[in-house]
Parts: C-alpha cells; sequence; structure tokens
C-alpha cells in the first residue's frame, strides 16, 4: 500500500500520486458523483486568463484544470513533482509542451521560475497535500508579478460542525471502499479523508494567505462548503 501520512512527507507523497495517476480522474468523476468539473470550472472562472497571460498551474498533476486555462489564449505552465501525474497528462495531450500547457517538473517548496515570471497562479487540491503550507503560499507570490493574483481550490469545510463530522465520518468509511472497487489502492484515499479533516477552515486559511503577504483576500463556498476557492493578489 502506498499511502502519505499527515507529515506529508515529499517522498511520500509524490509515491502515492505516481501510484495512482493512470486512475487519478476517473476516480475524481466517481468519488464527486461528478461535482469535480463544476468545482474547475469555477476555478477557471476565477483565474479569468486571457490572451497574452502566462499562468501556473502549481502541483497540476494530470493537468486536467491546465488546459482549460487556455481557452482565452494564455500559456499555461502545469508544474508537479509527481513525474507518474505528469507523464500521464502529457501522455494525453500528445506531449509535454502541447495545446498551449508546458509541463515543468518541480516541488511547490523551491519552485524552479525567477521572480514575477507568472500573470496567474492557481492550485487545486494540491495545496493540502504539502509539507509546509505558509513556504508554498510565499513561493507562490515569489514567483506572481505584482498586480497578479491567485486562486486556490480545495475541499474546505462546512458551516454547520455537526453537518462537517457527519460529512467526514462518511468520507472516512466510503471513500476507501469505492477507492478499492474500482482497484485502486485504499490508502490513498484513507489520506484524502484523514487530510480533509485536518485542513484548516475557510477563514483560517484566508489568514493564512494574508500572513504571506496576499492582498484583497476572499473565498466563496462551493457544493455548500465541501469545497472553497480562496482568492489573492499581490499588490507589493
Ligand atoms: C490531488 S492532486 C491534484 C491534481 C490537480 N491539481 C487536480 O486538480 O486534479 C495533488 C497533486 O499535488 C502534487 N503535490 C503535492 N505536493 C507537492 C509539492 N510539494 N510540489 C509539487 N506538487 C505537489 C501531487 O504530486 C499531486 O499531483
Amino acid at each position: 500500500m502506498t499511502r502519505a501520512e499527515l507529515d506529508k512527507n515529499p517522498r511520500d507523497v509524490a509515491a502515492m500520486f505516481d501510484a495512482i495517476a493512470g486512475r487519478y480522474d476517473l476516480l475524481n468523476d466517481v468519488l464527486s458523483a461528478g461535482q469535480d468539473r463544476r468545482w474547475r470550472r469555477a476555478v477557471v472562472g476565477a483565474v479569468d486568463a486571457y490572451s497574452g497571460e502566462l499562468v501556473l498551474d502549481l502541483a497540476a498533476g494530470t493537468g486536467t484544470s491546465s488546459e482549460s486555462f487556455t481557452a482565452k489564449g494564455a500559456r499555461v505552465v502545469a508544474c508537479d513533482f509527481s513525474l507518474g501525474m505528469l507523464q500521464v497528462g502529457a501522455e494525453r495531450r500528445g506531449g509535454a509542451s502541447s495545446r498551449g500547457v508546458t509541463v515543468v517538473a518541480g516541488d511547490a517548496l523551491r519552485l524552479p521560475f525567477a521572480d514575477e515570471t507568472f500573470d496567474a497562479v492557481t492550485i487545486s487540491f494540491g495545496l493540502r497535500n504539502v509539507n509546509d503550507v505558509d513556504q508554498a503560499l510565499a513561493e507562490l507570490r515569489r514567483v506572481t508579478r505584482v498586480g497578479g493574483r491567485l486562486v486556490i481550490c480545495e475541499f474546505s469545510h462546512l458551516p454547520v460542525p455537526v453537518l462537517d463530522r457527519l460529512l467526514g465520518r462518511g468520507m472516512e468509511v466510503g471513500l476507501p471502499l469505492v477507492a478499492r472497487g474500482f482497484g485502486n489502492d485504499p490508502g490513498a484515499y484513507a489520506y484524502l479523508s484523514e487530510s480533509i479533516a485536518a485542513w484548516p477552515d475557510q477563514p483560517a486559511l484566508a489568514g493564512r494567505l494574508q500572513a504571506a503577504g496576499w492582498s484583497r483576500v476572499a473565498w466563496r463556498n462551493l457544493t455548500l462548503g465541501v469545497v472553497a476557492l480562496h482568492r489573492g493578489y499581490r499588490e507589493g
């Protein structure tokens, strides 16, 4: 069984995603009952990338979202440290630099890009998996141009604590079972529910963005708070 623990050791996290890369997107659709597509559309709308812009999709995985950011002519760098995830995505798109998306292997804690490279930076379901969230937020800010924007899409918490705990319990039991049914590693999906339960709620994450130097921080809930989109700007 290949799974990460809540210490989020980078080797374990990368190995876990390498192991599930082939079925990652299929299982997302199944486990979220198709909601993931709605969440991804909301991210594309929030990033709102247009022609001439350069977007960083960090922890891009197979790059399922990355290509959508190119719809109005932006170019996208899809960066991740799981070579397995990047490879599955590159094969689907027909190459490591294809359809406006260029794949770059890199660690969120030490991004392989110069200061102020990107007009917009975004990370979907990735920030929860890094072992130093504040460092990742600082790195994202460093590579964003002044005036540029950040959009984070991440699992979050329902505003009613008792419902949030019920949902958490349901995921704890249900996710590994469904994953096993689809021939995938249940350990990776046990990690998913544990890491969501331990993840900060919406106001706490907003505070972390502000502490990392992001301005005009705001968030909005999707699917009642199962997922939240956080936004911030680099002003200085
Ligand atoms: C749940 S997947 C999300 C993939 C994609 N963004 C999506 O929305 O489907 C999380 C991704 O974060 C990547 N990741 C975790 N920690 C990372 C780090 N420190 N640097 C780069 N990528 C990281 C993993 O390799 C994995 O591909």
